[in-house]
């Protein structure tokens, strides 16, 4: 895509984000409504695959395209674009490492948002240390039996399709497959919906496998090849919700600028007082060096350079960490209506909260900067 046509499509995801998200955020989030007509109406628009690709429906882009992408969504309603990320982060999964078959079965449905994706990793007792992650796949003639527990699962009960790992052989990352479950499969069912501080615009509950029969055919990737295809996913998993983020905090700055213009104390408008102007140079610094750090990250993982994990490590983290900061000093210059639910602004704050928790905890991407600085030395 040329930069004329990205520009296009950036502003078209702009004006239906606006048009159709942005109206409603505030109110889906205190009903805990999780809008699935309009996430239909966001694939017709290309939005449930954005990098996955053309001949399956995909809309082909590249990462550094769907990162501005997710920046745009996520000023109308961030748990919402959440959503749509983990969905291509799914949808991605299976594009990439299944069979033509498989692909050619799951992905249009996928990509068009008729049917909606999970991605099933963490349970209840293994998170942070995924490889020790304890459901489990047994082959019994042409299908695998699953059994287990995933927790934290977004889009749980609303979902058509599970993108499962599942432990096919000995203890750790080497004996994790990835399998495609049905939402219809039979014994497979769902936890309540979690009650959350944000992300209230998407459901989250545990998947619960019992016996779950899936033909051999739904496996992706070979035995053992589980770990890394669940961890490929979630290189641009981190990105994507780094750009969530980013919408979220460039929104909410920009609603903090026009509060300190219209608002006046002790005689003059608050957009005067240089502490504030201070504040607003720093978070304008934040937030265009979050942008600079994701693009940079972005395009290592386009050109797949060797240091892709490292930089999409330090993106989520920098990234995440930064915009949330920003969008609660927002929130505290707009006073007490900042904690009005109406100004949108405290559930951005809500929203942001989680970022530095999923998709690998903050803490995680340390570990992972950090051991490869030890290695490389540099
Ligand atoms: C980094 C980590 C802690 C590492 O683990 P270990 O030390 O056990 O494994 P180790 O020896 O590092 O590695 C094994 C193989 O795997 C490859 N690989 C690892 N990361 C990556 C990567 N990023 N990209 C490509 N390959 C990777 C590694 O190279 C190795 O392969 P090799 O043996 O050399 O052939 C990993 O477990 C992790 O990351 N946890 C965070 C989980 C975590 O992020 N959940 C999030 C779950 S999803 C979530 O939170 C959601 C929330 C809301 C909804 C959507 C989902």
């Amino acid at each position: 895509m040329d930069p004329e046509e990205l520009e296009a499509m950036v502003g078209a995801v702009r004006d239906f984000a606006q048009g159709e998200f942005a109206p409603n955020a505030v109110q889906w989030d205190q009903d805990k409504h999780f809008p699935v007509d309009a996430l239909s109406r966001a694939g017709d628009l290309g939005l449930g695959g954005i990098y996955t690709r053309e001949d399956v429906g995909g809309s082909g882009l590249n990462r550094a395209a769907a990162v501005r992408i997710f920046e745009e969504l996520a000023k109308a309603d961030t748990a919402l674009a959440a959503y749509i990320s983990i969905h291509n982060m799914a949808t991605w999964m299976i594009d990439s490492f299944a069979d033509d078959e498989q692909r050619q079965r799951w992905i249009p449905s996928l990509t068009s948002m008729d049917v909606l994706a999970s991605y099933c990793l963490t349970e209840p007792d293994a998170g942070s240390d995924a490889a020790a992650l304890r459901t489990t796949a047994r082959l019994d003639g042409d299908h695998y039996v699953l059994d287990g527990v995933k927790q934290f699962i977004s889009g749980a009960g609303a979902s058509g399709v599970y993108v499962v790992m599942a432990r096919t052989g000995e203890a750790g990352p080497k004996g994790i497959s990835t399998f495609i479950v049905p939402g219809d499969a039979e014994g497979l069912s769902f936890g309540a919906n979690e009650r959350k501080m944000g992300w209230n615009t998407q459901p989250t509950r545990q998947v619960i496998m019992d016996k779950v029969r899936v033909p051999v055919a739904q496996r992706i990737g070979a035995e053992g090849q589980g770990f890394s295809i669940a961890m490929k996913g979630l290189n641009g998993g981190r990105l994507n919700i780094a750009a969530c983020s980013l919408g979220g905090a460039q929104w909410a700055y920009e609603q903090a600028i026009a509060y300190l213009k219209s608002r006046e104390a002790f005689g003059q408008p608050l957009i005067n007082q240089q502490a504030l102007v201070f504040q607003l140079a720093d978070m304008g610094t934040d937030l265009e060096a979050s942008r600079l750090l994701l693009h940079r990250a972005a395009d290592a993982l386009d050109a797949g350079e060797k240091d892709l994990v490292r930089l999409c490590a330090m993106a989520k983290k920098f990234v995440t960490d930064a915009c949330f900061e920003v969008a609660n000093r927002a929130l505290q210059m707009h006073g007490g209506y900042g904690y009005l639910s109406e100004y949108g602004v405290e559930k951005v704050v809500r929203d942001l909260r989680v970022h530095q928790i999923l998709e690998g905890t903050n803490e995680i991407m340390r570990v992972i900067v950090g051991r490869s600085i030890v290695e490389a030395g540099k």
